[in-house]
């Protein structure tokens, strides 16, 4: 690993702020690794993702499995999308959100802070974990975060994994027997009956880990934003068309995945999509570091916070509409203020950009 690698792999976010200005809108991390962010390109590789290949992550994969549906290809990719599609559709849920965004307003403490990405965490979670199992198991989905945070809490212990053990997983055994358990006894069959039984275990896990870190942070950026711009909160009240226009523009300036998903060329080419990097690329947005929601649609390539080509997210549509319902439910039942720690930091887990954990939200009662 190279100097560029290694600083792209421990920094992140400063590498990305430091090479945002290349007008080319590449740069080359190693030989035959590239990182672009060029709305041309973008737009040219999505159109053209089928031809690519799409190498696991090294930071994911011993988490999620080599079978995880974000890395199989060919026809076992097209098949797993087709199942999934009609199961991730959001109005399918609405209900269920309701309940559970219910559930988690109630166990708000009014007038003490609570950590607002903590507590998105948990909701989402919750909702994945009825959407996957069909049941409400708190215990279980408290042991995945205790797991998921252990392991991808420390970037340099991440990183020594890669480098000193490549290609072994850091699985759970026990936490794998209780998933797939929960999954098999589901009654009635929930989204989990749908997946192949073979690879159940890293699908399960996939879908747990793809389905609520970026919703809760994409949620919690936008409680954040929301809270920065003076007005705003009321307005949102009484204005849809608004709040998608708030949602949109927290996903351009806060994308809660920094980077899509490797792209590999037939002859060993990798591009690695910044999502970051093209939401904030001056050429393309006045201001790009102004959170604005009037904002005037962006072009091809220029926006793209669920990546984009044959591998673009499936739980779009569920992401926004439990961030549209969370949103809601908070404006109209709870006073919202957030208390930001000096430097409010972005977390970083993997390639994922959440708020800090202290950033903390004091809800109150509106009478
Ligand atoms: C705001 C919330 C979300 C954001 C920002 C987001 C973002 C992304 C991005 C950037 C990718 C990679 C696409 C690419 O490489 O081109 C992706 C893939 C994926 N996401 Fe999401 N996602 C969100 C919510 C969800 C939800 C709710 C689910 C539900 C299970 C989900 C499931 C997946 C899966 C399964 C993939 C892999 C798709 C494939 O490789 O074919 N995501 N997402």
């Amino acid at each position: 690993m190279n100097r560029t690698e290694l600083r792209f792999a421990l920094q992140l976010i400063g590498f990305l702020d430091a090479v945002g200005d290349f007008e080319d809108g590449l740069v080359k991390l190693r030989d035959r690794r590239w990182l672009v962010w060029h709305p041309d390109v973008m737009a040219a590789l999505f159109r053209h993702d089928r031809a690519l290949r799409h190498p696991p992550s090294r930071t994911l994969s011993p988490l999620l499995g080599n079978r995880s549906v974000l890395w199989l290809d060919g026809e076992e990719h097209t098949a797993y999308r087709r199942t999934l599609a009609p199961v991730l559709r959001g109005s399918r849920y609405h209900d269920l959100i309701g309940e559970m965004v219910e559930r988690s307003l109630a166990e708000l403490p009014s007038g003490d802070p609570v950590s607002l990405a903590g507590w998105t965490r948990k909701l989402t979670l919750r909702i994945m974990g009825r959407i996957i199992f069909g049941v409400d198991d708190d215990e279980l989905l408290t042991a995945f975060t205790r797991w998921l945070d252990r392991r991808l809490g420390s970037r340099v212990r991440t990183l020594a994994h890669r480098c000193f053990t490549p290609g072994t997983t850091r699985f759970d055994p026990h936490l794998d027997r209780l998933l797939l358990q929960r999954a098999r006894s589901a009654e009635p069959p929930a989204l989990a009956a749908c997946l192949p039984p073979d690879d159940l275990r890293d699908q399960i896990v996939s879908l747990l880990f793809a389905g609520h870190e970026t919703t809760a942070s994409a949620t919690a950026w936008t409680v954040y934003w929301i809270d920065r711009t003076p007005g705003l909160a009321e307005q949102l009240l009484t204005d849809e068309t608004l709040l998608d226009a708030t949602i949109t523009e927290s996903l351009r300036l806060s994308p809660p995945a920094t980077l899509a998903g490797n792209r590999m060329s037939d002859d060993g080419m990798v591009i690695t999509p910044s999502i970051y990097l093209a939401h904030r690329r001056a050429a393309t947005y006045e201001n790009p570091h102004t959170f604005d929601p009037s904002r005037k649609p962006p072009p091809p390539g220029a926006f793209f916070p669920f990546g984009g080509g044959v591998r673009h997210c499936p739980g779009k549509d569920l992401a926004l509409t439990e961030i549209r319902m969370i949103v809601t439910a908070l404006l109209r039942h709870r006073r919202i203020r957030l208390n930001a720690p000096r430097s409010c930091t972005p977390q970083l887990r993997g390639a994922a950009m959440a708020p800090p954990p202290s950033l903390a939200m004091v809800a109150t009662c509106r009478r």
